[in-house]
């Protein structure tokens, strides 16, 4: 119950932090319309009273204050929507805002990469449209019940103290329907894993790029089967919820039912008695009847409360893993230039949910102004040395230091700032092509000049060109008039992206020429490497590639080999041969390859 009354909390204190005066204006309609219902009661009663009296004058003045009535019940709320709508809007739009600040803005990607998250994150996204206008109706409705209740239980109290017990009597109710909620809000965290699962099989075989592998290995059958059967695990799980759920509401709907039977028949005995009027048999019947919706309407608002509270306390987790990866406080400032070299020393980590390390006591040193090239089978650890190298993970032992300065030290935002990247897995954002590769560097992102430097850095000017309307032209599909483009086109333009900081102290390249050819691969990373000559000259930058291709990677000024985590071999291409070991292997392997 404290996290539903804390979530109803959070959302009056969201709602009034957007607009005060719709929010009082909405309660004050919605409270309006919640007691004209059981007002409408006394009206009645007093009618029927009027009528047996014969009365005439006093039963049209009863009927008119009763229409009354009813009309305020039957429009108020509508009027009340239009206040508490736009509120609901802004909440939500809050909570966006939010959650893109929490997931993008922590320093780190453990909280991206790590399993439990991911479950976390599937709930919170179903969940999030929850805290919307439909929440706001929830809340006010419930206050505006509760009003109700009040008014009820005061006309009661007022004909027989005994009467009282009948609100008593929707206690179990709103427990049992309690107890419903918590059950089916564990079923849907049990149920989100295969949910999430089946939403990644039905996304796949919907996406246009996965189309030719599905087709060419016959997968559809297959896809459908296993997204089916997670599907209906996560049904199987749901349902039994929700059947254990319903038997619960049930059960607390029926001691509601027998207090009604129970009221009704008292009142109705003193009528018959002589000690109550006809009218006051009329108003107990009435009120009852309503007794029996506030009940109904309550359960199903704390339900709905229920998980607006509880997608509100997801959002709680999430910023407490946020603040968990807060990084230590800098006490070092970034250096202009590297003068000696970016040194690994003992450097050892492990993914936090795995228990073993994928990087394992690394020594070693990345002289200023080099090209560096990172090489080693599938899964040997090059993109996680390049993860703690760009900070989005620190290492568990050891440290990496520039010019003898552990980069920990250095203010995170300064750090990310002089380094530059391009990944295999690069983003795909649909904007005006200028904008997709100024992204690179937000200060210039509408800078034509900047783009078209950054494109010629890359090497890979020529994309724009096949453009319709060069850098102004639109991409993606999600637009009416977007240009979709090829998986080549596209990584040149993260090229250009991760190119767009000129003078980078780091520039990352992790297989970012995966969807080129190994001739266009040598090819750009020669420029790339007479580039980081000339910047190496002002800056001392160093350049760290990561490639499965051997006739690129032969370049570099120092080659790395990785195996298991670990540093097997480090040394010139030349060296690295004349040493006749696991390079020298890799690399006539390859080179017999292209023979
Ligand atoms: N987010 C993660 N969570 C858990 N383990 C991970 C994660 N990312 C990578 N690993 C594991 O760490 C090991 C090294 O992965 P990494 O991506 O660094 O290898 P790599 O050398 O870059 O491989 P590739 O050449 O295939 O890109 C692998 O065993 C991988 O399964």
């Amino acid at each position: 119950m404290t996290e539903t009354v804390r979530g109803c909390w959070e959302l009056l204190r969201m709602s009034w932090r957007q607009h005060p005066a719709k929010l009082v204006l909405a309660v004050l309609l919605k409270t309006a319309e919640a007691a004209a219902l059981p007002l409408a009661a006394p009206a009645l009663g007093a009618l029927t009273d009027a009528a047996v009296a014969r009365d005439a004058a006093a039963a049209a003045r009863a009927a008119a204050v009763a229409a009354v009535l009813a009309m305020a019940a039957l429009t108020l709320g509508h009027f009340a929507h239009v206040a508490y709508f736009e509120l609901g809007e802004e909440n939500l739009l809050a909570k966006d805002r939010e959650l893109i600040e929490l997931v993008t803005g922590a320093a780190g990607l453990a909280h991206q990469e790590r399993p439990e998250y991911a479950d976390r994150m599937q709930v919170l996204r179903q969940e999030l449209r929850r805290t919307g206008s439909s929440s706001m109706e929830a809340l006010l409705s419930a206050f505006g019940t509760a009003v109700a209740v009040a008014i009820t239980a005061v006309l009661l109290a007022r004909l027989d103290p005994w009467l009282l017990l009948l609100p008593l009597a929707a206690v179990p109710p709103l427990l049992l329907g309690r107890t419903a909620e918590a059950r089916l809000a564990r079923a849907r965290e049990a149920a989100a894993q295969s949910g999430r699962r089946a939403q990644h099989l039905f996304d796949l075989a919907i996406d246009p790029e996965a189309g030719k592998e599905l087709r060419v290995g016959d997968l559809s059958a297959e896809i459908r089967d296993r997204h089916a059967a997670l599907w209906r695990s996560a049904t199987g799980i749901l349902w039994s919820a929700e059947v254990h759920a319903a038997a619960l509401r049930v059960a607390g709907q029926v001691v509601f039912a027998v207090g009604f039977g129970a009221a009704t028949l008292l009142v109705v005995r003193d009528a018959a008695a002589g000690r109550h009027s006809v009218g006051d048999a009329v108003l107990v019947i009435a009120l009852a009847a309503q007794v029996n919706q506030q009940v109904a309407v309550a359960v199903s608002l704390l339900r709905e409360l229920q998980r607006v509270a509880r997608t509100l306390a997801d959002f709680r987790w999430m910023r407490a893993v946020y603040a968990r990866q807060e990084p230590p406080a800098p006490d070092a400032a970034v250096p202009d230039r590297i003068r000696h070299g970016i040194r690994l020393r003992d450097v050892s980590f492990g993914y936090p949910w795995t228990d073993r390390s994928t990087v394992d006591g690394v020594d070693l040193f990345l002289p200023a102004g080099a090209t560096v090239a990172l090489v080693g089978e599938n899964g040997a650890g090059k993109t996680t040395l390049v993860k703690l190298l760009c900070r989005f993970y620190e290492p568990t032992r050891g440290r990496v230091e520039l010019d003898g300065v552990d980069i920990a030290r250095f203010p995170l935002a300064d750090w990310r700032s002089r380094s530059a990247a391009a990944f295999q897995d690069f983003l795909r954002p649909e904007f005006v092509a200028r904008t997709v590769v100024g992204l690179g560097d937000l200060p210039l992102v509408d800078s034509t000049d900047a783009v078209t430097a950054a494109l010629h850095r890359a090497g890979t000017h020529d994309v724009v060109d096949q453009l319709g309307d060069g850098l102004d032209t639109t991409l993606g599909v999600s637009l009416p008039d977007g240009r979709q483009l090829s998986g080549g086109q596209w990584q040149k333009l993260a090229l250009g992206r991760g190119m767009m900081r000129a003078a980078p102290l780091l520039l990352v390249l992790d297989e970012p020429t995966a969807a080129l050819d190994a001739e266009a691969e040598f090819e750009l990373f020669r420029g790339y490497a007479a580039n980081a000559a000339r910047v190496a000259d002002r800056t001392g930058g160093i350049t760290l590639l990561v490639s499965h291709r051997f006739s690129t990677v032969r370049m570099a000024d120092l080659i790395v080999v990785l195996a298991d985590g670990r540093v097997a071999e480090a040394g010139s291409h030349d060296d690295l041969i004349a040493r006749g070991g696991r390079y020298a292997e890799l690399y006539r392997l390859q080179a017999a390859g292209y023979r």
